[in-house]
């Protein structure tokens, strides 16, 4: 195989003009991102171009020192951890927590303390539920996860396998089929909204009565609105209906309040490498906070003109007037503090940090919602809450403090209005969450396991340990359980409840929905107030797991919990002692292959941040930079202990680029990855991920990605 073909797109050093960038306050900006500010994200905020470009100037010069010093941190911590085990090759662990409080890496506990956060939605507070993902670029899903607020449960389990395991056939309606699904949604009402005497299923209109009569609400016309656990339910009645028309009270659909808040996400579902595509993520940000983002796309023989929803009013039961929220509390997850991007050159030519230009134009943007310039409002409290992944330790939850604090300075938004989410999804925050909790203690409204991340971290921090055991073993040993349930812990320690989420990480098998059914209830009860689904329908499938557990009960019980010893959390899940047979390793390796290649050459070639991709026994999963992460790091961390050589990695490699090609020969667009020439960027920067796993920064995915996808953009 031909060694990669990855260059360095142009980086320069100099200060000299350049074509495509104009010049405000020292910075190079890029001419499309200096348009988008000036013409769209300025107007009405009351900040004017001047002060915006010098702010930005500002936060750059300020914050540049410091946010490559934390970088070096990282990468001295990873080099001393990497020196240990080659001097323990024998010691079949991690790191012992003496040796790593000696270095550093594990600080001291903060005193207790509560967090002071306030003036977060309810969404955030106080009720339990769904918390749906979306990229950032794609206009069409912002949109359907701004509306995912409420999802019909009837076409949720008709729809997907949620049931019995099967998909409908066929284009017509199948009442069979339905009929279960009638019967499955009657039951969870008589599960959990009971009426007084008897079921739902033989109820026929009118007023019911219900055994606890807190739950009937409202009305909406002839829909009912019922309430628990802080969770509506619509019981859509329309006699005239395909469904109603065969229902004893005519119920034409049961409608959950499902995606409760939506992260629109700038991070690990995202291609974003260039001015171009920060603008365009940038816009959709703007479009859904305001309202007036709309898509247009034909679905089938449909032309659909796409929109936000206007809330709804019902009617109470006294006949009082009561708005509903039809849309989700909308996030926005910045980059973590690694990239740099060339949409804006610092004085000296060089790129600015992503993460500073994210919070700058996230929280410019956030101001259209607090000063109501849109049709719709996103907070109603006037918080803007962004999501900040990737961060490894106090340090560095300290530096975005910072950040934000000065973010809001150069906007004149009052202190604390940015609220951060914490992804506590790197090995370092999990071992000193509550010190990174503390950090940012008056801002946090949530922290969530990303245990994609998080896994790949594990692998990468101690990769020269030992060979990993396989991936799906990883997901059951001991350290993950210790890294779940702290988490918990230390949210609720940290007085979370009532103020905060704890959220948990994403459902990653969007096909996969009688699964979830079953296995996503350990969520909730769990303690967490929130998890991940993929898509609007697992949201509104999530849903019926917090009216199954009552998350505040369950945050009681775990209050008075120890918390589990760091200890647990550190032990690291290596191979006890490897006796795969010559199948399994290449099982292993296939699938791992299999999905490098299915995402990478989506992600590179069209631009697209998070794909479903076949596993070996063809089961669709989500796969994003996180999995793409931990993919790689596998790999890498059997080639670094002999389990595999680079000779099979590249048989590999090129029998499942023919394998991913022929899955997609159904794309006129597709450019396949095997052939004579060997030429194909995602081929060889699949190649560097992999090769070169060992020395990518934490074992991330996106110094490879970017360097290859502005390569495949030349190209176009
Ligand atoms: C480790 C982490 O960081 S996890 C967080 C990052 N991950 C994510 O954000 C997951 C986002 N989800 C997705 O991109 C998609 O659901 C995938 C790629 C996982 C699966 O896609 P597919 O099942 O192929 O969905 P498909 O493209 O067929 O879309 C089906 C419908 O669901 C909708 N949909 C799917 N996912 C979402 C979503 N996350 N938000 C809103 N709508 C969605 C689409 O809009 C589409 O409806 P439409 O045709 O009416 O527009
Ligand atoms: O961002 C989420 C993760 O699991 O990683
Ligand atoms: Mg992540």
């Amino acid at each position: 195989m031909t060694t990669t073909a990855l260059r360095e797109p142009s980086q320069g050093n100099d200060a000299a003009p350049r074509d495509g960038y104009v010049q405000r306050a020292g910075l190079a900006v890029a001419e499309e991102l200096a348009r988008f500010v000036e013409t769209e994200a300025l107007p009405g905020t009351g900040i004017d171009a001047n002060r915006f470009w010098s702010g930005l100037a500002q936060l750059c010069e300020e914050f540049t020192p410091q946010n490559r010093a934390l970088l070096q941190r990282r990468e001295g911590l990873q080099q001393t951890i990497d020196q240990w085990h080659r001097d323990h090759p024998q010691s079949g662990d991690g790191m012992p927590p003496r040796e790593l409080r000696e270095i550093g890496y594990l600080v001291p506990e903060p005193a207790p303390f509560t967090i002071g956060t306030t003036g977060v939605d309810s969404e955030i507070s106080s009720v339990a539920g769904p918390q749906l993902v979306v990229p950032a670029l794609n206009a069409r899903f912002v949109l359907n996860a701004v509306n995912a607020r409420w999802g019909s449960l009837y076409d949720a389990l008709y729809g997907t396998d949620a049931l019995n395991g099967t998909t409908p056939t066929g284009s017509g309606y199948d009442a069979k089929r339905g009929a279960r699904v009638i019967s499955w949604a009657k039951a969870f009402l008589d599960k959990y909204t009971p009426l007084a005497n008897g079921s739902w299923a033989d109820w026929t209109g009118g007023v019911p009565v219900l055994s606890d009569p807190d739950h009937l609400v409202g009305t909406i016309g002839d829909n009912l609105l019922l309430r628990r656990n802080g969770l509506h339910i619509e019981i859509v009645i329309d006699p005239q209906s395909e469904i109603g028309l065969n229902d004893p009270a005519g119920i034409a659909d049961i409608r959950l309040e499902s995606a409760l808040s939506t992260i629109v996400d700038l991070e690990d579902s995202v291609a974003a490498v260039d001015a171009e595509d920060k603008v365009a993520a940038y816009r959709n940000w703007l479009g859904a906070l305001r309202g007036d983002l709309v898509a247009s796309f034909t679905k089938g023989d449909q032309k659909v003109v796409r929109t936000a929803n206007p809330d709804r009013t019902y009617q109470t039961l006294d006949g009082d007037s009561m708005a509903l929220r039809s849309r989700s509390l909308l996030l926005v997850r910045n980059v973590g503090h690694l990239m740099t991007t060339p949409a804006v050159r610092l004085p000296d030519g060089t790129e600015a940090y992503e993460g500073l230009l994210d919070a700058a134009m996230t929280a410019l943007i956030g101001m259209h919602d607090l000063k109501g310039l849109g049709r719709l409002r996103n907070s109603l409290t006037g918080s803007i809450y962004i999501v900040k992944p990737k961060m490894h330790g106090p340090d560095e939850c300290a530096f975005t403090n910072d950040v934000f604090n000065a973010v809001e300075d150069m906007l004149g938004l009052p202190r604390h209005t940015l609220k951060v989410g914490v992804m506590d999804e790197e090995r370092r925050t999990s071992a000193n969450l509550a010190a990174c909790i503390h950090a940012v203690k008056d801002r946090v409204f949530f922290i969530n396991t990303g245990f994609l991340d998080r896994t790949g971290d594990e692998i990468h921090t101690s990769m020269l340990a030992g060979p990993m055991q396989r991936k799906a073993d990883i997901k059951k040993a001991e350290w993950i359980a210790a890294y779940e349930d702290r988490n918990v812990q230390i949210g609720l320690a940290c007085g979370f409840t009532g103020r905060a989420q704890i959220g948990k990480g994403m459902w990653a098998a969007p096909d996969a929905m009688q699964d979830m059914l079953d296995q996503k209830i350990g969520h909730p009860m769990s303690g967490a107030s929130t998890a991940w689904v993929p898509s609007p329908t697992a949201a509104t499938l999530h849903a019926a797991h917090y009216q199954a557990c009552n998350v505040a009960e369950r945050q009681q019980q775990r209050l008075a919990e120890p918390i589990v010893p760091v200890a647990k959390l550190l032990t690291v899940p290596l191979a006890e002692s490897p006796d795969w047979s010559a199948e399994e390793i290449a099982a292993e390796l296939d699938n791992n292959i299999q999905s490098i290649l299915g995402y990478m050459v989506r992600w590179i070639d069209a631009g697209i941040g998070c794909s479903k991709v076949p596993d070996i026994h063809d089961v669709g999963l989500m796969e994003d930079r996180a999995t793409l992460r931990i993919s790689s790091q596998h790999i890498a961390n059997w080639l670094q202990h002999g389990i595999i050589d680079h000779a099979i990695v590249d048989e590999a490699l090129h029998r499942m680029a023919a394998k991913v090609d022929a899955q997609n020969a159904g794309d006129p667009s597709y450019r396949p990855m095997a052939g004579e020439d060997r030429q194909s960027i995602a081929l060889n920067a699949a190649r560097e991920l992999i090769v070169e796993g060992a020395q990518q920064p934490s074992g991330y995915t996106e110094p490879v990605l970017h360097r290859a996808r502005a390569l495949a953009k030349q190209r176009i």
